[in-house]
């Protein structure tokens, strides 16, 4: 039987206020066995390249990322962001290890190709070095990854913080009994986004595109269960959307195939 893992991928809002960030943080370090925490930062890279006078533009829930962009996602997420995350979580006795894909060549990708958007230097994942991953995680390393990855080349790329997620699970899923958590501000998959009691507690892949056709599922969160489905198909055991404080709980929205 495989052991047990859980990754934890955590969104913008959480990442970039202390006080939530601190909370995730005692509750992540809560959760017993293997784990990997998968951090984005997307609304903090928005916030800096403001101040720094470079324009923002997301299309499809991607970051439009020139040469510019590049250099201030690569100083959020693989700086400032992933290393507030593994202080804090070694300030918790968690041995954690920060990560970019470049890393140990842990996750390459592919600049994505000009089709009727130029993305710029966005990469989609070519492969997970999961034997990498397991060894750490066997010597109990927790690692947490940032939203970079390379393209083997000698270039950094931008990619989707829930799609390095789903991917790591995927090729963990070779060596462990997964579960995916994606936590964010909210309870779960909402039927009316404006009542936060409205939680979808299972959804199908039949129902996600009615929801998507009737408007009632929209923007970040499609990406988000596209990559929760395709994970499920892989061979990760389970996949939550939930609020971020409640990780360690019930509730929340479970996804089935
Ligand atoms: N039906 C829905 N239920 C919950 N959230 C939804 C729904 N439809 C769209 N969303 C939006 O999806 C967002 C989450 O996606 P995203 O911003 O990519 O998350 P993250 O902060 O985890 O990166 C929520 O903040 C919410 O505004
Ligand atoms: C290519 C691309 O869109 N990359 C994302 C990576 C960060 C991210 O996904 O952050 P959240 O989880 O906080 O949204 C971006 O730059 O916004």
């Amino acid at each position: 039987m495989k052991e047990k893992l859980t990754l934890i991928k955590v969104g913008g809002k959480i990442v970039e206020e202390e006080a939530t960030l601190h909370r995730l943080l005692d509750d992540f370090a809560a959760i017993e066995g293997r784990k990997v925490l998968v951090h984005g930062g997307g609304r903090s890279a928005t916030k800096l390249a403001e101040r720094l006078g470079i324009e923002s533009r997301m299309v499809n829930g991607r970051r439009i990322t020139d040469a510019e962009t590049l250099k201030v996602v690569t100083m959020v997420y693989g700086g400032l962001v992933n290393k507030n995350i593994v202080a804090g979580l070694q300030a918790r006795g968690v041995n954690a290890l920060g990560l970019t894909g470049a890393d140990m060549d842990v996750i390459r990708s592919v600049k994505r190709p000009v089709k009727d958007i130029d993305y710029g230097f966005v990469g989609d994942v070519k492969q997970v070095n999961a034997a990498l991953l397991g060894d750490l995680i066997a010597k109990g390393v927790v690692p947490v990854m940032a939203p970079l990855t390379h393209d083997g080349e000698g270039h950094m790329l931008n990619t989707n913080a829930d799609t390095i997620a789903g991917e790591t699970a995927k090729a963990l899923a070779t060596l462990f009994d997964v579960t995916l958590v994606y936590c964010f501000e909210k309870k779960g998959v909402l039927r009316d986004e404006h009542d936060d009691d409205s939680v979808i507690p299972v959804l199908t892949p039949a129902e996600f595109k009615q929801l998507v056709a009737d408007g009632v599922i929209q923007g970040g969160m499609i990406p988000k269960l596209e990559n929760s489905f395709e994970a499920l198909e892989a061979g990760v055991s389970e996949v939550v959307i939930t609020l971020a404080s409640a990780i360690n709980g019930q509730g929340g929205t479970r996804i089935r195939k």
